[in-house]
């Protein structure tokens, strides 16, 4: 009996022993295999010859955790300040800063959208356009897609944005005494422009509203999104994280109303079948029997459901971050407001004149803002990574290899002083040709520059219908209405403020937090009815809810 127990201790000391020798040669080996990769990614990889951060050679998770913070578009351009035109920001990524160089890499055929891609399918096989990082998959996708997005798609559909854009300019009006000379109580336009985005973006790809600007039920859907894509955002930084399934531990309340979310979209998508192929002008009508040109291959159901929940963030988020953008840098820039106001009033004798069409696009000063507002706070500030899957490109006299992931901040080069002098200051007549101060030349600079909807074959597919929805928007309610700060002063804008680090010191720059799509606050805002609108909004205000 003794001689027993002294061996099973014997052999539980060796087990315990040898456990424990096990985990310190694993720990041991890790660590040599970090010293080797960290060795190895300074000094010999083929982009160890590029300056950048320090953890941004080493690691990705430089990029995702400034991507947690919401600035990497902010630390991107004062990257630029410090290591010049092109530099690592990853140990796999050149991030540039140029014109040329942001049309080579998206123009180019030798580059495909980057693996950080993937981690968005919801499922394996699970593509939509936007992730399909197969050429010949998003070509097809594209070419039955864009058929709902032709110049008389988005007119069909312009009579639901406009009613829309006339709930807002109500919702506006209608507190305090706004409807004689006095000001409203103030708004938070980042909540009242989510609310127009997401209901327009429900008609157009569910063909029923989200009614989110008339009542509270649905308003989760913003917070749902908003939490898919800083999950989104930080694993397209650094793909390999996602394994970890760290949002289980960080993002609880984002899942919990995913399931939410995903519930109302299967009703949605239930009630919009039920009421027949062609019976609204939205998604699912334009696109339900087209086919790819060359394959004669239309959508599935799925597919075409997969296609309309991405919208939801490809075209509410943005247009919307685009709107309460351009409402900061009018409160910011009076003088701004004012020359607006004097065009669209003056071009336009009644509200109803206004949607697309000539009459419209000659408000030069009207597109200007709005271009120069996405300009200042791209509603896509951050990198769209391009892998290198050709041999090599040529970026600015730089060979970049095979694999590699590169890419243009539209943020960064929307603030590069050679192309936008005095970058940080909001200015709609840099994109004016004028004889006493803009040439010709100045203006095809900076729109060679300008890429807050990419380019290429990966551009933004709903361009047309984001300028028409925000063209409609904001001439309207600067038809109707004055607006001012909520108390006159920057303070309840949303802007940046003194003190406060590197990208959010500036007090008349709207703040972005970037994740893949941007959060914000701000700006409050007060409105009032403009002298000469009474009678119009009368009419307005009296018509019934639609
Ligand atoms: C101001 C508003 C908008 C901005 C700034 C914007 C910006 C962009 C950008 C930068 C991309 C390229 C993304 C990438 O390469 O990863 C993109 C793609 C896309 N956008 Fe937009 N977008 C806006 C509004 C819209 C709207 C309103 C819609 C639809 C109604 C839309 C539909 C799409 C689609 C379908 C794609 C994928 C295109 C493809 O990969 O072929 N966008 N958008």
């Amino acid at each position: 009996m003794e001689s027993e127990s002294a061996k099973a201790i014997i052999s539980r000391v060796i087990t315990y022993e040898t456990a424990k020798n096990l985990a310190l040669s694993l720990v041991a080996l890790f660590f040599i295999r970090g010293v080797v990769v960290v060795i190895y990614r300074l000094y010999f990889h083929p982009l160890s010859k590029y300056p950048g951060p320090f953890l941004a050679k080493i690691s990705d998770l430089y990029g995702a955790y400034h991507n947690v913070l919401g600035r990497l578009h902010t630390e991107t351009e004062q990257g630029h300040r410090v290591y010049g035109t092109i530099y690592r920001q990853g140990p796999n990524k050149l991030v540039s800063n140029s014109g040329s160089a942001l049309h080579t890499i998206y123009h180019s055929k030798d580059v495909q959208k980057s693996q950080g891609y993937v981690t968005m399918i919801p499922a394996p096989g699970a593509y939509n356009i936007f992730t399909a990082v197969d050429k010949a998959m998003h070509r097809h996708k594209r070419k039955v897609i864009s058929q709902g997005f032709s110049d008389q798609c988005v007119r069909d559909f312009e009579p639901t944005i406009l009613s829309h854009v006339d709930l807002f300019i109500k919702r506006l009006a209608s507190t305090g005494d706004s409807r004689n000379s006095g000001w409203s109580a103030p708004y938070n336009m980042t909540d009242c422009c989510r609310h127009l985005g997401y209901d327009i973006m429900g008609a157009f790809g569910f063909g029923q509203t989200f009614h989110l600007q008339t009542a509270e039920t649905n308003r989760f859907l913003i917070d749902a999104v908003t939490a898919t894509s800083h999950k989104a955002g930080v694993y397209v930084q650094y793909p390999a994280l996602q394994k970890l399934r760290l949002e289980t531990l960080f993002y609880r309340r984002g899942l919990e109303m995913r399931e939410k979310y995903l519930k109302l979209m299967s009703g949605l998508v239930r009630s919009r079948l039920a009421a027949g192929k062609s019976s609204r002008n939205d998604l699912f009508s334009f696109i339900v029997d087209a086919k790819d040109p060359d394959t004669g291959v239309g959508f599935s159901e799925d597919e075409l459901w997969a296609e309309s929940r991405f919208l939801l963030i490809a075209g509410a988020d943005t247009s919307s971050t685009a709107l309460t953008s351009l409402f900061f840098y009018l409160a910011a820039y009076p003088e701004c407001y004012r020359k607006l106001a004097e065009e669209v009033r003056s071009t336009f004798a009644v509200p109803s004149e206004i949607r697309s069409g000539p009459v419209l696009s000659s408000c030069v000063y009207l597109r200007a803002c709005l271009d120069e507002a996405m300009r200042m706070s791209p509603p896509i500030s951050g990198t769209l990574w391009r892998e290198v899957s050709g041999e090599a490109i040529v970026i600015d006299d730089e060979v970049v290899p095979k694999g590699v992931d590169v890419g243009v901040s539209p943020y960064a080069l929307h603030h590069n002083e050679d192309m936008f002098p005095d970058s940080f200051t909001f200015n709609p007549d840099r994109w004016i040709v004028s004889d006493d101060n803009n040439s010709r030349d100045a203006v095809e600079r900076a729109r060679h520059a300008f890429s807050v909807f990419s380019l290429g074959s990966r551009a933004c597919a709903g361009r047309n219908m984001a300028y028409t929805e925000l063209s409609d928007s904001v001439a309207r309610t600067v038809w109707y209405l004055d607006m001012r700060s909520a108390d006159e002063s920057l303070d309840a804008l949303g802007g940046g403020y003194f003190g406060a680090r590197y990208g959010k010191h500036r007090a008349k720059e709207f703040q972005l937090e970037e994740h893949l799509t941007c959060s914000h606050d701000g700006p409050w805002l007060r409105f009032r009815v403009r002298a000469g609108a009474e009678e119009e909004l009368e009419k307005l205000l009296g018509e019934k809810q639609s």
